[in-house]
């Protein structure tokens, strides 16, 4: 028997593993007869929502970004209407397989932060749960295997499974407390990528030689970050490096520029310690000054350069050795894409 009868899931999805939990709930729900509405918060209009139903279940669902959720996901929730609902929270997170053994992500804040935010809206906590999806974060390594992707998504499935049986009928499920000191730990890193991280990675981005000026990327951005520049889509701030543009490109054109980041950093230390030795000869020891001085050096670097690269990538020579420069350029690094069900059903 399950305790209710209206459930809502929100999620939002950059490659699809959060949507996918998603569905596999909404599926289990339908099962148990149980009236299920699925609702992406990229495309809704969040100071339309008005209060929910006290009876109605919210399950909030979204990747991990940073050992936190995304922007899109915080602010969704801190303009969430006031209610009394039961809330659960749940994350995919970078699941990776070495051997038979799965590491986990890491949630850093994301459920602690969300839950203070809810609890002061009147909502209740039901749950906090990680599904340790495929890593879908390619910029900094090579996509999972195909094997290791079904491996995840099969097991996440029937994770889904139990999770929901015991949600349903009107549980509450907090696997997240096992890593709730190391979740704490890394709470100082959580906050430096918020701050200034995520802002870095969002100019990692560049359309290759074989972008056709499709807009596909510029069109399904979830958070309209990026424009056409030089007749080229160009990254902005906005950007949450969700990955959305680069899994679904049908060319493959989406790189990461790795080459700018490293010219960016060898530049940011040089230039840094310059001014950082001539502005504050006397206060050189001082760690908070040079963490200051090097970020704003690296930012305004970055800002630039990325300029320059938008420029230079009209040239169709200058494309190419940017090109050769990304390592997800070659085919061996490979792209991320949440799989459909019968895909890893049909080899099971
Ligand atoms: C920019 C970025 C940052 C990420 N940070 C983390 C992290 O801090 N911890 C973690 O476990 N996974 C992290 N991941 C991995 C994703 O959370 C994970 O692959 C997730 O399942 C993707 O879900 P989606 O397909 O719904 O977007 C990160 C991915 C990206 C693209």
């Amino acid at each position: 028997m399950s305790t209710y009868k209206e459930i809502t899931i929100f999620y939002f999805s950059g490659t699809g593993n959060a949507r996918r939990i998603a569905l596999w709930i909404s599926e289990f729900a339908n099962k148990k007869n149980i009236d299920c509405q699925l609702i992406d918060i990229s495309k809704i209009d969040i100071r339309e929502l008005e209060a929910f139903n006290t009876d109605r279940l919210i399950i909030i669902i979204s990747p991990i970004h940073g050992f936190n959720f995304p922007k899109i996901t915080i602010d969704f929730i801190r303009h969430l209407p006031k209610g009394k609902n039961k809330v659960v929270l749940m994350n995919t997170r970078a699941g990776m397989k070495i051997g038979s053994f799965v590491t986990p992500g890491l949630t850093g804040v994301a459920f602690l932060l969300s839950s203070l935010l809810l609890k002061t809206k009147g909502y209740r906590i039901a749950g906090q749960i990680p599904f340790d999806m495929p890593s879908n974060w390619i910029s900094i390594h090579p996509a999972l295997s195909q094997k290791t992707i079904k491996f995840l998504h099969k097991r996440n499935y029937y994770l889904t499974e139990r999770v929901c049986d015991k949600i349903f009928s009107g549980g509450t499920v907090f696997t997240a407390y096992k890593d709730i000191i190391q979740d704490i730990l890394i709470s100082p890193i959580s906050l430096v990528y918020y701050i200034a991280g995520r802002f870095a990675f969002a100019k990692s981005y560049y359309a290759g030689n074989n972008c056709d000026n499709c807009e596909l990327c510029i069109k399904q951005c979830p958070v309209k970050a990026i424009e056409k520049i030089s007749n080229r889509p160009f990254w902005t701030f906005k950007c949450e490096s969700c990955m959305k543009c680069m899994s679904n490109c049908p060319q493959k054109a989406i790189e990461t520029a790795h080459a700018l980041f490293l010219v960016t950093g060898i530049l940011t230390t040089s230039i840094g310690s310059y001014l950082l030795y001539k502005l504050f000869p006397d206060n050189l020891q001082f760690l908070f000054i040079k963490f200051i001085v090097l970020n704003i050096t690296f930012f305004a670097l970055l800002t630039i350069l990325y300029k320059i690269q938008q420029l230079l990538l009209k040239n169709r020579f200058i494309r190419k050795i940017i090109s050769h420069t990304s390592l997800t350029y070659y085919k061996f690094w490979g792209r991320y894409k949440s799989i459909p069900d019968n895909k890893w059903k049909k080899d099971s």
